[in-house]
């Protein structure tokens, strides 16, 4: 445990520069490794029409791993570029995880408290980011690199010239679109993120839009005494949001109600994980030494959003791809369009299954599940982990691939098990550094009344279903918890 004395004053702040300037060097060092250009905020850019799957790059020699540009197909970016300087990598994010945390604590610790928390209690950034993506702001300004009028882009879009030029403005102000002139706007390489074809469009429309009304609905919750004493999915504040017109399911089981949000949520999948990282652990994690024909059981995979790309990168391996029925026969499409040779020599199966209901494929060397355990209570994370466990061989492995949480104070866990230490003055976990995980975990309490874990809670889960975790591998925002059967080898 960190137990050094805390910094104050100028030594803190100047502590916090230095490690403002280490990451910022730390950054431009690895767009420097990686050949590709430093990003300007203030470059417009256009687009030109995607290229077609079948010419789309895939994983080949000299690539820097799947989250660089080189490795990308459509599926992970939605046929879209990247615009100039695109660039997400392990070393990068870790130097942008120190950035944040040293910018927000200097920031917090300069600034008038009043002026940090009216900014946080503002909501209007993301209504703005919402209707700008639904509307396909940045698709209308796309062949403008010099920009367009509002009165100009209002009639393609539909949004009253003023009302859009103030939406547009606070969004630019953040740096996501460029005011080229007054009132003239132009994409930039934030806002290319919002092309509607993108999987970002589709992340930021999840957030904005279920997720936003879901939120709001927590309090409501709180106040009815059957709902807030609830552990149950079924009782969560997004179930709450819908119960005019569903009641006792969960967000999977409305989308039944709604395929078209079901397919959003698949493609907001993808770009939450090229946000968090997703990728990474096909490089990070030792894929290379499994031997080949090693199998790999893909948990609540949906349609691969994590096994497609590692089929690429590591062909070696076999795949089993479990998931409720309308995410595999998605899967069955998205692998014939994506990686029709793997799928043709058998490698990849798809097997319909409720892991509530049903045990896991039996005797895999490795059982991956993404964003599957955050989305439950203990008591269902369990039933799931139960009936993997008995699905194991003794040389079985489970990777749970989601947010390890640390707490914002010195703790004994804090460097166990393989998480890596956040550099003083920062808080130990990295404080505005990793601020996404500390909001996914609110997100999943409000849409299934889920949690994301610390190394402790998932010890525990690891202990009340036979198993202990083996090590944690950081992933600079997402962790792998790797367990093994209790007194396994
Ligand atoms: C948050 S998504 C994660 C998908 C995928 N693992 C990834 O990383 O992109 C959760 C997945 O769990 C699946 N799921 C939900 N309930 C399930 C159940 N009872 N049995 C099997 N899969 C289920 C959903 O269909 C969805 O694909």
């Amino acid at each position: 445990m960190a137990s050094s004395p805390p910094l104050s004053g100028r030594a803190e702040i100047y502590a916090l520069l230095t490690l403002i300037r280490d990451a910022a060097e730390d950054a431009m060092r690895e767009y420097e490794i990686s050949r590709v250009p430093i990003p300007s905020l203030f470059q417009p850019v256009s687009f030109s029409p995607a290229p077609s799957p079948a010419s789309s790059p895939g994983p080949g020699p000299g690539s820097r791993g799947p989250n660089s540009t080189s490795t990308t197909s459509n599926i992970y970016h939605g046929a879209i570029p990247k615009g100039p300087g695109y660039l997400s990598t392990l070393p990068l994010k870790k130097a942008i995880r120190t950035l944040e945390a040293a910018c927000g604590q200097l920031c917090a610790t300069l600034a008038p408290p009043v002026h940090t928390i009216v900014n946080r209690a503002m909501p209007h950034e993301s209504t703005a980011l919402g209707i700008v993506a639904e509307r396909g702001v940045a698709d209308a300004l796309a062949r403008y690199p010099r920009g367009l009028h509002v009165s100009e882009l209002s009639s393609v879009v539909g949004i009253p010239p003023q009302r859009l030029a103030r939406l547009l403005r606070l969004l630019a102000t953040r740096h996501c679109f460029i005011e080229v002139q007054p009132n003239v706007f132009a994409n930039n390489h934030l806002s290319l993120m919002l092309l509607t074809a993108s999987t970002e469009n589709s992340i930021v429309g999840v957030y904005t839009d279920q997720v936003f009304r879901a939120a709001s609905h927590l309090r409501d919750v709180w106040k009815d005494p059957e709902w807030a004493a609830s552990n149950e999915s079924t009782k969560s504040a997004f179930a709450w949001s819908v119960k005019d017109e569903i009641q006792d399911k969960t967000m999977f089981e409305w989308f039944a109600l709604h395929p078209e949000k079901g397919e959003r949520f698949d493609r907001a999948m993808v770009g939450f994980s090229n946000a968090a990282g997703g990728l990474a652990a096909i490089d990070a994690f030792p894929w290379h030494m499994l031997p080949r024909d090693s199998t790999v059981c893909d948990v609540g995979g949906g349609f691969g959003a994590f096994s497609l790309p590692l089929s690429k990168v590591h062909p070696h391996l076999r795949i089993v791809l479990q998931d409720l029925e309308p995410p595999i026969e998605r899967a069955k499409k998205m692998w014939r369009a994506e990686n029709p040779s793997y799928l043709d020599a058998g490698r990849v199966s798809f097997v319909p299954s409720d892991f509530f209901k049903e045990t896991a494929e039996p005797g895999m060397d490795i059982y991956y599940l993404r964003y599957i355990l955050h989305l439950w209570s203990d008591e269902d994370a369990s039933v799931v982990l139960t009936n993997v466990r008995k699905a194991m061989a003794p040389h079985s492995r489970i990777l749970v691939h989601d947010y390890v949480l640390q707490h914002a104070c010195p703790n004994a866990d804090q460097a166990s098990h393989g998480t890596e230490v956040s550099p003083a003055p920062l808080l130990p976990n990295y404080g505005a550094g990793s601020v996404r995980g500390y909001a996914q975990d609110v997100n999943m309490m409000t849409l299934f009344n889920g949690k994301e874990r610390t190394i402790s809670d998932m010890r525990y889960l690891g202990e009340r279903n036979g198993l202990e975790v083996v090590r944690v591998w950081d992933l600079a925002e997402l962790g792998i918890v790797e367990f093994k059967l209790k007194d396994a080898p």
